[in-house]
């Protein structure tokens, strides 16, 4: 599975932060619950590695990926613990020859045209365009269309509930992505038949898009 077929078999993605393994399983059973099926397990705690692990056993339907990836022996360590994608806020040179030798479907992270096109010229054609709102978001991407209009984009950073339907029309976004979808306080109150309301209503609302 390529990179640009993970992102539309979203089409959004939740950013999670998890604190413990027990956490992980509950958040993504409400995710599922909620018709998402594809996961960014971000590798910003020290729960994460084991959460993948564990999230990758549990729900063979889902497909778990990692997110924050720094350096290479993150991106190793994420694959050896069974992740299936990788996701990064930029595209560091040091990433380069692992992301070369491991072929794992990437999702680089960038915020201008010069970074876009360098992305491309690397071998991504579909990025994450991060922090989407603060670097311009929905009109940045229309911007973009015209002069590369073969790069397709996941706007992550600052997307929620009432601004994800507007990107996902966008020709050149094949999804969204973000932590509304498993925000810390429903997490923290262990709501999680709210969590499977929030999913349930973003891709409902990505369907309408
Ligand atoms: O670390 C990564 O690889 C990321 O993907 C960054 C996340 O996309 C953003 O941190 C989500 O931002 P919010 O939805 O505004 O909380």
């Amino acid at each position: 599975m390529d990179t640009l077929a993970i992102l539309k078999r979203g089409p959004v993605m939740p950013v999670m932060v998890i604190q413990s393994v027990d956490e992980a399983l509950q958040v993504t059973r409400a995710l599922l619950d909620g018709g998402i099926n594809t996961f960014e397990i971000t590798l910003r705690t020290p729960a994460a590695l084991d959460g993948v692990r564990e999230l990758v056993a549990a729900f063979p339907q889902a497909l778990i990926g990692v997110g924050t990836v720094r350096d290479a022996d993150q991106l190793e360590a994420a694959l050896q613990a069974g992740a299936r994608f990788a996701v990064s806020p930029g595209l560091p040179a040091a990433l380069l020859p692992a992301l070369a030798a491991n072929r794992v479907p990437f999702l680089p992270g960038v915020a201008t045209p010069t970074e876009a096109m360098n992305a491309f010229d690397a071998g991504f054609a579909a990025q994450k365009l991060f922090p989407a709102e603060a670097v311009g978001g929905v009109p940045l991407l229309k911007s973009l269309h015209s002069p590369l209009p073969d790069i397709v984009f996941c706007p992550t950073g600052g997307i929620h509930a009432a601004n994800a339907a507007t990107y996902l029309a966008l020709p050149n976004v094949a999804c969204v992505g973000g932590s509304w979808l498993a925000p810390a306080n429903l997490v923290q109150a262990g709501d999680w038949a709210g969590i499977t309301a929030l999913a349930a209503a973003a891709l409902a609302q990505s369907r309408q898009g």
